[in-house]
């Protein structure tokens, strides 16, 4: 099916004018001010008076569900379809969490496979919290060569009292596997740390980093923004090339100064907009713990933060393109998903359509038309 969306103002994130769109399948071909197809059977989309933009990449989501920690009626439900494409999220990355037990790989592939035939475009990470990894095989880089699906490895937890407490011995070799798994397998290799709460942060990072030929690059470390002190560090951790991610769905947990899109202007500002990315921890735990350790409540990640935090960021004067940037252009790299996260000939048709006041219009996923003039058109099996 051809598809031609017409004059629209496109930010691939970088603002490239009023053009018309040309969608072939599932990927864009042309960008031009002008595109002439009325010989041809066309789909028009009428683009005037909407912006165009990257669909967004939500690098870290609970999809198959997630928490525990307050026992098992607070074990999450798994992720609704229709919430992904109503967050503007047309490629998510899916995770275990603290309960690598009764949450499993299987199910975590399962549920991405779901999705996929839902109508967006789905990865996971091997292991869960825990070192040693859980893994498919019993090896992560055979789960990188075998296990399409697998882009990386997380949420492996450091400095928090969940952790398994990793010795960075196992780290290394974890970040080890990863990276050559993902030579071997031309895919990211990435780890997905989870930064907890702890006094040691980023610190078995740079332990790492400082004792191995392994690039810092190989990290994407999460939950930056969790406390002041930690967002102070990633600082010096953003210094020395590291890639700093900001969770959306803690603005309620969090002092009001620490949401993502704060996080990332300060970044930005310091000259680290191509190193921070934001990701919702959708339908993963927020889980609240007093000094002594004690599980005192907790909320649920929403994919809905991810898209509440781009308007803030918009409505707080952080130029479009740089914020768009942190949950499309940064994460595609990060995740070596390279056919995504920029509008351009060649790249896959991801796009999202905003009207004026930056509500969400349209949502196109590989060309095919999600929502429309407002209106979910695909929902999940069951919605
Ligand atoms: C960033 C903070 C506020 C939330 C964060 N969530 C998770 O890591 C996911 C959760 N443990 C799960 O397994 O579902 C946390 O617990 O520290
Ligand atoms: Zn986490
Ligand atoms: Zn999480």
């Amino acid at each position: 099916m051809i598809k031609l969306v017409k004059n629209v103002e496109v930010f691939s994130p970088n603002f490239l004018g009023k053009k018309d769109i040309l969608i072939a399948g599932s990927k864009i071909v042309v960008i031009e001010d002008f595109i002439n197809v009325d010989s041809l059977p066309v789909e028009k989309i009428d683009g005037s008076g909407l912006i165009a933009v990257p669909g967004f990449i939500d690098s870290h989501v609970h999809i198959a569900g997630g928490g525990g920690e307050g026992g098992f009626k607070t074990r999450t439900p798994g992720i609704v379809f229709s919430d992904l494409v109503k967050a503007g999220i047309t490629t998510v990355v899916g995770c275990l969490g603290t309960d690598g037990v009764t949450r499993n790989l299987k199910d975590l592939y399962a549920k991405a496979k779901s999705l996929e035939e839902e109508g967006i475009n789905t990865y996971i990470y091997s292991g869960s919290y825990r070192v040693p990894l859980i893994t498919f095989t019993g090896n992560l880089i055979e789960d990188f060569i075998l296990i399409d699906k697998v882009i990386g490895a997380g949420e492996i937890a450091v400095s928090d009292h969940r952790s398994s407490q990793p010795s960075v011995d196992e780290l290394k070799r974890i970040v080890a596997d990863a990276r050559v798994g993902g030579i071997l397998s031309n895919k990211a290799g990435i780890v997905n740390i989870h930064v907890g709460d702890g006094k040691s942060m980023l610190d078995i990072l740079y332990e790492v980093v400082e004792t191995t030929e392994i690039p810092v690059t190989q990290f994407l470390p999460t939950h930056i923004n969790r406390n002041k002190k930690l967002f102070e560090e990633g600082l010096n951790y953003a210094k020395i090339g590291g890639f700093v991610d900001f969770t959306t769905s803690v603005g309620d947990l969090l002092e009001e100064d620490l949401q993502a899109w704060k996080a990332v202007k300060i970044y930005i500002e310091n000259g680290f907009e191509n190193q921070v990315t934001m990701s919702s921890d959708g339908q993963g735990s927020l889980p609240k713990f007093n000094e002594k350790g004690q599980f005192i409540g907790l909320g649920i990640g929403k994919v809905s933060s991810v898209m509440e935090q781009f308007k803030s960021a918009v409505k707080n004067g952080v130029p479009f393109e740089k914020i768009l940037k942190a949950i499309t252009q940064n994460p595609a790299k990060i995740l070596k998903l390279s056919s995504k996260g920029v509008i351009a000939p060649g790249k896959d048709a991801d796009i999202l359509l905003f009207n004026s006041d930056l509500n969400l219009d349209s949502v196109l996923c590989m060309g095919k038309l999600l929502m429309s003039k407002e209106q979910i058109l695909v929902k999940g099996t069951f919605e």
